[in-house]
């Protein structure tokens, strides 16, 4: 795993949005696999602002809310129109439809998709503070594909701060799964904050285990780590 620390959040977002630029000059029809959250706020901006050329460009997000309608402000299709889709032209993009009646053939469905594309040239990450990516909980098996998952009550605690209330936060979502996420050709791992430090440390000093999920990503043959604002005293 490769790792490139920055102190700063526009020199992190810099340097993310800069890989995604370099994966697009270096094949304009790429496979991006992209993530919501707070972390990668930045990264989009950057991409808004960049002259990075997206119009061959076909995007997957990992996970989608259950039970949220794709225009609810909260659901990841509008977190994503307003980050990047309004402002940049790619030529598809896909996120899970966390209002299907039947979720399984949702999530067999979104797999297909991946496949037709030859999967993901380059998938963005984001990292929980229980380990968690996408929204692969601790204790998912490594050899899971797009899934429904039970959101970790420490999971929707952390989300809740974009909803009014916390019995708003969802209670499932419809997820890639680990082994899917490790088919991407390239992973970028963004981890930024102090309140990151704790689980970067795990992932950095701990054992590759299910009950930390980012784990697996040791095993990635090609990964880089973006890590930024936390303290990094044993690296
Ligand atoms: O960037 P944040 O907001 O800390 O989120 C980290 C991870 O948690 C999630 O938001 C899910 O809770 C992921 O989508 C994200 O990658």
């Amino acid at each position: 795993m490769k790792h490139l620390q920055t102190r700063h959040y526009h020199d992190f977002s810099k340097q993310a949005a800069n890989l995604i630029i370099n994966q697009l000059k270096a094949k304009p029809n790429s496979t991006l696999g992209l993530a919501t959250g707070g972390t990668p706020k930045g990264m989009y901006e950057v991409l808004r602002h960049s002259k990075g050329d997206f119009s061959q460009a076909v995007t997957f997000n990992l996970d989608e809310y259950v039970g949220l309608s794709a225009n609810h402000p909260q659901s990841y299709r509008s977190f994503m129109e307003e980050q990047l889709f309004e402002h940049i032209d790619v030529a598809f993009s896909y996120i899970p439809n966390g209002e299907a009646d039947d979720l399984e053939v949702e999530c067999q469905r979104y797999e297909q998709l991946i496949k037709q594309y030859d999967g993901i040239d380059l998938q963005v990450l984001g990292l929980g503070h229980n380990g968690h990516i996408g929204f692969n909980e601790p204790g998912t098996p490594f050899s899971s594909r797009t899934h429904v998952v039970d959101l970790a009550e420490s999971t929707r605690q952390a989300n809740a701060r974009f909803f009014k209330h916390y019995e708003e936060v969802p209670s499932k979502a419809v997820t890639m799964g680990i082994e899917t996420i490790m088919e991407a050709k390239q992973i970028i791992l963004l981890v930024y904050g102090e309140d990151k430090q704790e689980a970067l440390e795990r992932l950095m000093n701990g054992e590759v285990d299910e009950n930390f999920p980012a784990s697996i990503l040791h095993q990635h043959p090609n990964v880089t780590l973006l890590s930024g604002g936390v303290k990094m005293p044993h690296y």
